[in-house]
This record gives C-alpha cells, sequence and structure tokens, in this order.
C-alpha cells in the first residue's frame, strides 16, 4: 500500500524514521514520501526527513511542554503551512496516510488530531493514525493526554492503529531505553502490512493487496497488529503447524495493543518464499481467528517475500471494546480525576465526568 507517513512531535518524527529505514533496508518501497512536524526545534534537527518547525511564534522553537491544548493550537494556527508541505509528498500514487504521534507527550498529541482533521478535508485516500501509549508507569499528564488524543483521534481518523508503550519493553528495562527497540519493532510490523498491500514478488489470487488492508480498517475506531515469526521447512505441506502457531503468537502475544482480541474484522497475511506457504495452515489460521475474535470478517492472504522464515500478521479493526482500551481509558479518567483536585480550583475542572475531547 503506497503510504505517506508524517510523524507529528519526537516520537511521531522517530518512529516515522524508523519505518522509512525499515522500509529503504527491504526494498519494499512501500513508503513514498515522508515529513516531521514538531514545534521543538531540536527534535526535528537529527532526522534524515523533510521537516516543518510549528508554532515559532508561540514557543520559539523549545516545543509545548506536554501542553496538548497549546500542542493543537499551534498546529491550527500553523495548519496552511503544513498543508501546503505535505502537498508535494503526497501524490496521486498514494492509497493511504498515515499520521504517526505518542499520544501522551504535547506537540504529537495535541498537533496530530489537528493534522488528521485537515488530511480528511483535502484527501480521498483513508487518512489513519498510528498512536503510541503511555506505559502504565508514565505519569498522570502521559494518561490524560493520551486519552483526550485518543479520543479526539477515533472520531477524526479512518483507523487508530494502537501501539502500547508496555507491549514489547523487556523487563528491568527504562521506558527510555527501551523506544528503540520499541521504534524497531513497530517499524518491522507495520512496515510489513504496508508493504504486504504491493506485492512485491508474485501476483496471485492469495496474496494481500492494498484494497484488504484498507477494508479491514474500515470499521474504523482502533486497530492492533500482532506479529510473530519462526523458522520454516522448504516444502509449504510441513509449514501448516508453522502457520498456525505464529498466527496463535501473533494475536495473543505479539500484538502490539496486549489483550486485545475481540475485534470487528481481522486481517491475517503469512509472508515467507511462495513455495513455503501452505494455503490450507493459511485458511485454517483464519477461521481460528474467526473464532477467537468472534468476527464473521476475517481475510487472509500471502506475502510473497525472499525468506526462508515465515512471519504472520494479524491486523485487527474495530477492537476498542477490549480490556486494555478499556483500562486505559479509566486510567486516563482517574489521572484527570486527580489533576483536576491537585489544582483545586473550580473554574479549571472539566465540564463532565467523561473525558474530553481536544476540539
Ligand atoms: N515508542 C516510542 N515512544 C516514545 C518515544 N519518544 C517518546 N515516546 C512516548 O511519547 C510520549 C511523549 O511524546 P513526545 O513525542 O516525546 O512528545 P511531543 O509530542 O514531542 O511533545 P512535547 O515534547 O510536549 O512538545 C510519551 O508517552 C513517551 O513514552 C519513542 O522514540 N518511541
Amino acid at each position: 500500500m503506497k503510504t505517506v507517513l508524517i510523524g507529528v512531535g519526537q516520537a511521531g518524527g522517530k518512529l516515522a524514521t524508523s519505518l522509512v529505514e525499515f522500509d529503504d533496508r527491504m526494498g519494499f518501497d512501500a513508503i513514498t514520501g515522508a515529513l516531521a512536524i514538531n514545534s521543538a526545534k531540536a527534535d526535528l534537527q537529527p532526522l534524515p526527513l523533510e521537516t516543518v518547525l510549528v508554532g515559532q511564534d508561540k514557543v520559539n522553537g523549545h516545543g509545548v511542554g506536554g501542553d496538548n491544548e497549546l500542542g493543537a493550537e499551534v498546529m491550527q494556527s500553523d495548519a496552511r503551512e503544513v498543508m501546503g508541505a505535505l502537498d508535494g509528498n503526497i501524490t496521486a500514487a498514494a492509497e493511504a496516510i498515515v499520521v504517526v504521534a505518542g499520544l501522551g507527550g504535547g506537540t504529537g498529541s495535541g498537533g496530530a488530531p489537528v493534522v488528521v482533521k485537515e488530511l480528511q478535508r483535502v484527501y480521498d485516500v483513508p487518512v489513519y493514525a498510528l498512536g503510541v501509549l503511555p506505559g502504565r508507569g508514565e505519569g498522570a499528564m502521559f494518561q490524560v493526554n493520551a486519552g483526550r488524543s485518543l479520543k479526539t483521534l477515533a472520531r477524526e481518523a479512518d483507523s487508530v492503529l494502537l501501539v502500547d508503550n508496555d507491549a514489547w519493553r523487556s523487563s528491568g528495562e527504562s521506558m527510555e531505553e527501551g523506544y528503540d527497540a520499541i521504534n524497531e519493532a513497530i517499524a518491522r510490523r507495520v512496515g510489513l502490512l504496508l508493504a504486504s498491500g504491493e506485492a512485491v514478488e508474485g501476483v496471485g489470487e492469495s496474496v494481500v493487496d492494498s484494497s484488504e488492508i484498507i477494508n479491514t480498517l474500515r470499521s474504523g475506531g482502533i486497530a492492533s497488529l500482532g506479529y510473530a515469526s519462526a523458522e520454516a521447512g522448504e516444502d509449504a505441506a510441513d509449514n501448516i503447524n508453522t502457520v498456525m502457531s505464529t498466527a496463535r503468537r501473533a494475536l495473543l502475544t505479539g500484538a502490539s495493543l496486549p489483550d486485545a482480541t475481540t475485534a470487528d474484522s481481522a486481517l491475517v497475511v503469512v509472508a515467507a518464499e511462495s513455495d513455503r506457504i501452505p494455503r490450507k495452515g493459511v485458511e485454517r489460521a483464519r477461521r481460528w481467528i474467526e473464532d477467537e475474535t468472534g468476527s464473521m470478517q476475517v481475510r487472509g492472504g500471502d506475502f510473497p517475500l525472499g525468506s526462508e522464515r515465515i512471519a504472520t500478521l494479524v491486523l485487527l479493526g474495530g477492537v476498542e471494546r477490549s480490556t486494555r482500551v478499556e483500562q486505559f481509558i479509566e486510567r486516563a479518567k482517574e489521572a484527570r480525576e486527580e489533576a483536576k483536585q491537585e489544582r483545586q480550583d473550580p473554574n479549571t475542572a472539566f465540564a463532565n465526568d467523561e473525558l474530553d475531547s481536544l476540539f
């Protein structure tokens, strides 16, 4: 799926870079343009991407310090300049636009929903968000920011692919230490998914194409992506169990949003050398995912690739009823209550018990 990436904020810029590097390294050519937007000049400088600095008149290149309302405001004020810079990157070949951001900070959290909304007004292709949820150990401000940002993004974007920062962190490792590894893990999974719609080698009935990704995400709301890989035998018939076991691991232990197994729709993609992919295995995995997710809309297909290993991706659409999302929303509401009590100023209290959207 020919995709244009827009990284907003520090995490967004770093993740967009990891994705571009993975796509280049693999020679997929699925990412046709990439841009990073931030209000902090220092975070844009090291990125090997085209960049746009926003909010210069308000924060003078120093970032918004975790204030996501200010993040939304500066993005809105500079929307014309941002859209102008994007114009050159979004060519007619683009099949989707993905806006990438960490949801816990200020610029990405507040700015990404504004960018998505502006893009939706201008472009016909789907506009997705790739959002990073703060880990459970991150402070109250991060949780509140992410709650409000997610609520707004889910409304504005065609789908929000969520990544939990706790999903791939090794025990004992701090959040900061883990970022590079997490970004690599995200780039591999999302990069393979985008490229799977490209059919690099061989075209056949069973090969996944972009429309299957788009249809899987059509239900909107929140999406999750799982991945697992294993050694494969030369003969497809020997790999049926491998496809099944990687599909199970991808869904149950390898998901970007752990504990999200109830879904509206799903897509299972099996990537490997064409001769090693068993049709029967893909079909069996597809049926198993139907049972596990309770969805009758489960698609399945191959991604022929010059690899001797089998890698299985499971994309789930419409997972907002999952335990992790519910727990996160609860935590964000609690954090907002705590923040409200700390301020002890009734004038700054939120108007109702629900999380407010950003705009
Ligand atoms: N996965 C991942 N998460 C990150 C990374 N950097 C920051 N985060 C997470 O993103 C959130 C903070 O967002 P940032 O992108 O750093 O903040 P920002 O959008 O630039 O906003 P300001 O710094 O407030 O202007 C936190 O929840 C972090 O855990 C990264 O490289 N990878």
